[in-house]
């Protein structure tokens, strides 16, 4: 009730609500001041302060978050590097190093420094509530030795080589689909866009070799089933937490309303399925596709794997065996071979050698990895490919171990920092790949006759060159698939050229996006058939 002056009597219950609002205004500014306070005591003892880099890269993770968000980050630290030298701080407590000297230790085949949680996000099979790490997410040594001890040679060179009938299968069909559907006569040649077609084609062949059964990418011309877009959008969270893991639990991992990106469901359903098929009844009929256990697949020897190591193999360490097959595999390989048709028909000098060499040699098509390896140009334009544009562009993240790590220039770095490595960056140092890393120059890996480079120097630089090449990781957690990667590249760059006749059409419309993986798309080419 209001008293005669028209003001309201305070009643104890207000007093309350205003005794805890104040008691929460405190709290609150309690905890900012805390925080500015525990940030300003970590900037000015950080044992990173010294080293240069973005303002906000110092006080904050959103600054690399913010980075990966953008598509352009490779591009950035690269700016960085050019600005600010061999050492970038990129995070409170993480740097990103061009120090080639420092490579095969922190990639060290036995003793290499652990992954960070950065890659935790990159799981994508949960088991009741609980996250199941892959080969690739796995940050714990000794369970990530015990995962890929009873798989990993089936990734070696003479394994894949018994694969190859898979990929030819895979190739004759990409042809026969460019010819039907992308081709025009030689008055109006049709322009369309070539990453398409190798985005199809490589995860068809993933398909092929891992369960002897192509997704139907290419029969179908378009990705028919919404896994394509539904990848690109999980790289492009995976990446994105992986700034802040735990963001993870937050969006994806959040057992009460999931916010994370569509997932890779069609990806576990066929997985699922086809391991089904295969442990269930593979000879009554159901195994669909072209499965001959004369010629075996990975999904074979996975299951083969479980029979000989019943207490360690389990059917859910299958499926995800299978998906990162699917899920590390295709995109990579795609953007490789992307990379080396854009690179070379970008420099006309290139492809006229690359074009020679292939037609000179007059191949039967599909060619054989074992003959396309053995073109000199060839080699050499896919090997700059990589190196200019490597599959994976972001840094690799490790944990300095306890103990720290002294650096050449006589720095110290504790143990517990984050070091970054990125092949982007690496892979432009000059001190290894000559004066002009930039440049798309595919004989910097060939022998150079007119300058005088006896045989010796040129061993000597190529061991350097490839000693130093992190585009396919390095040490204990190198890529497993990368002769599965090269087989590809190296067979279709050949088979397409030894068939067609391609233009690019407009360089311009050729975007990379840096998600987890590199992306390419606006591959715009014009094709004709070669007369036989
Ligand atoms: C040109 C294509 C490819 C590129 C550029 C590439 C690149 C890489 C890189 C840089 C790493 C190391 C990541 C790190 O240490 O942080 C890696 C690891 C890995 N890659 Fe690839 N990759 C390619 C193709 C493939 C294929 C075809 C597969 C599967 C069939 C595959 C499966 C994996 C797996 C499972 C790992 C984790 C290995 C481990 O930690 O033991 N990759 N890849």
């Amino acid at each position: 009730m209001s008293d005669v002056l028209g003001n309201s009597p305070v009643s104890s219950r207000d007093n309350n609500v205003v005794v805890v609002f104040s008691k929460g205004v405190s709290a609150l500014l309690m905890f900012i001041a805390t925080c500015c306070f525990w940030n300003l005591y970590s900037y000015f003892t950080s044992p990173l302060r010294k080293y240069p880099g973005p303002f906000f890269a110092r006080w904050t993770r959103l600054w690399y978050l913010y980075q990966s968000w953008t598509g352009d980050s490779h591009l950035e630290l690269y700016r960085l590097h050019q600005k600010h030298g061999p050492i970038v701080r990129t995070g409170p407590n993480m740097i990103d190093v061009d120090l080639p000297e420092l490579m095969c230790t922190i990639f060290h085949i036995r003793n290499g420094w652990p992954k960070t949680e950065f890659y935790h996000g990159s799981s994508a099979l949960m088991d009741d509530g609980q996250i199941v790490y892959n080969l690739f997410s796995q940050t714990d040594p000794k369970k990530h030795k015990k995962e890929k001890g009873p798989i990993a040679k089936h990734y070696s060179t003479a394994s894949i080589a018994d694969l190859e009938p898979h990929m030819n299968t895979m190739i004759e069909m990409l042809c026969s689909q460019l010819e039907t559907r992308c081709l025009g006569g030689a008055e109006a040649p049709n322009e369309f866009d070539l990453s398409d077609w190798i985005l199809y084609y490589a995860w068809d062949v993933i398909g092929a070799v891992t369960f002897s059964e192509p997704i139907g990418y290419l029969a179908k011309g378009c990705d028919f089933d919404g896994t394509l877009r539904n990848a690109k959008k999980a790289m492009d969270y995976f990446v994105v937490v992986g700034a802040m893991p735990f963001l993870d639990y937050f969006f994806d991992k959040n057992p009460f309303l999931r916010m994370g990106p569509p997932g890779f469901n069609t990806i576990t359903d066929i997985c699922v399925q086809r391991l089904n098929y295969r442990l269930n009844d593979w000879s009554g009929g159901k195994d669909s596709g072209y499965h001959d256990p004369k010629t075996p697949d990975f999904l074979d020897h996975f299951i083969k794997a479980m029979e000989l190591n019943p207490d360690r193999v389990t059917e859910q360490q299958i499926i995800s065996w299978l998906m990162i097959n699917m899920i590390a595999g295709a995109d990579t390989t795609a953007s490789t071979i992307c990379s080396a048709f854009y690179h070379s028909l970008k420099n006309p000098s290139v492809w006229e050698k690359l074009t020679a060499e292939i037609l000179a040699h007059n191949l039967h098509t599909p060619a054989t990895y074992k003959d396309a390896r053995a073109l000199p140009y060839v080699d050499a334009v896919i090997r700059e490919a990589i190196r200019v544009l490597p599959g994976v562009s972001m840094p690799l993240k490790r944990y300095v171990p306890r103990g720290g790590v002294n650096l050449r220039n006589g720095d110290y770095i504790p143990g517990g920092v984050v070091i970054g490595m990125n092949p982007y960056i690496t892979n432009r140092n000059p001190t290894i790949y000559g004066e002009d890393p930039d440049k798309f120059r595919p004989e910097r890996w060939l022998r150079d006759e007119k300058g005088d480079e006896t045989e010796e120097a040129f061993q000597s630089r190529l061991k350097d060159m490839n000693k130093h090449n992190l585009s396919f990781g390095g040490g204990s957690r190198v890529c497993i698939g990368k002769d599965m990667a090269l087989f590809q590249v190296y067979k279709v760059l050949v088979t397409l050229i030894t068939r067609f006749k391609i233009e690019l059409v407009d360089p311009k419309q050729w975007r990379v996006t840096n998600s987890w993986f590199i992306r390419q798309e606006g591959l715009k080419v014009r094709m004709m058939k070669r007369q036989p």
